[in-house]
């Protein structure tokens, strides 16, 4: 019988600060998404959204702070958060001259898989990227590549997934096969997500929590009772709320 409480929160963020030189992006960024959970992270352009993804990925390392994935130090111990991260690259930042077979090959090797996930075969099947799976990448649309990534994601049932504005670019059909897989992973399975989006129909029909980024720290967040007024409400309440905390001056 598993112990719940012994099984580690999937993402744990501990007062990050991050640079580009000498201006500071992330000042201070505290956040956890336990298991279950689909947590959608706002803000406007240029905030540092992707800055916090990049921190969690281990792309870029943060100037103080730490990130914990499922219980994994990313800094002091890279390689046990890595295996339980699954993290959607942006599409130009995959391997060009690589089939979309050989990546998810490399992927499912450095998850120390001796097989693709039938998962994964199955969500390539459903996106019809599997006529694709031996074309290479730099033949690939948009939405192939952004499906291509998302799949890349996914392997070896990571106890955390992180989307970057990874619905760019598919077709409604697929953005819904992808939606409803997350759903079903975040029920069944031991995950949980992490999506930067600007899209807040998302954030108003999927997302259990959602926060507000602003000048490097998060200024506000929506658990699920809050999201789920808004949605009730329409008339595009959750829009005319991000607005209006948005535009609050943040910066002491
Ligand atoms: N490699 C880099 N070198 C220097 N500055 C960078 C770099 N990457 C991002 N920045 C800057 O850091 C800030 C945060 O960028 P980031 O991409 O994290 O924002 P974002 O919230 O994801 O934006 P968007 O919603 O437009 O995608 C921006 O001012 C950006 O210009």
């Amino acid at each position: 019988m598993s112990d719940k409480s012994l099984t580690p929160v999937p993402l744990e963020i501990r007062d990050v600060r991050a640079k580009y030189g000498k201006r500071e992006v992330l000042s201070g960024v505290s956040l956890q998404v336990p298991e279950g959970e689909w947590f959608c992270l706002l803000g406007p352009n240029g905030v540092g959204k992707s800055t916090l993804l990049r921190c969690i990925s281990g792309a870029l390392l943060p100037s103080a702070g730490d990130l914990l994935v499922a219980g994994h130090s990313v800094i002091s111990e890279p390689l046990a958060a890595k295996r339980h991260l699954g993290y959607a690259c942006a599409p130009e930042q995959l391997p060009q001259l690589l089939t979309g077979r050989q990546c998810l090959e490399v992927y499912a090797h450095a998850k120390g898989l001796q097989a693709m996930d039938e998962a994964v075969l199955t969500l390539a099947q459903e996106l019809r990227f599997d006529s694709y799976l031996d074309g290479f990448v730099d033949t690939y649309s948009l939405g192939t590549r952004q499906k291509l990534c998302i799949l890349l994601a996914l392997v070896g049932e990571p106890a955390l997934i992180v989307l970057d504005e990874a619905f760019n670019g598919l077709d409604p059909a697929s953005a819904l096969v992808v939606k409803h897989h997350l759903q079903q992973r975040l029920s069944s399975k031991q995950c949980a997500v992490l999506l930067a989006t600007h899209s807040l129909d998302i954030v108003e029909h999927y997302a259990d929590k959602a926060a507000l980024l602003i000048d490097g720290r998060i200024v506000r967040e929506w658990n699920e009772s809050e999201i789920a007024a808004y949605r009730v409400q329409g008339d595009s309440a959750m829009e005319t709320a991000l607005a209006a905390a948005s535009a609050q001056p943040f910066r002491d």
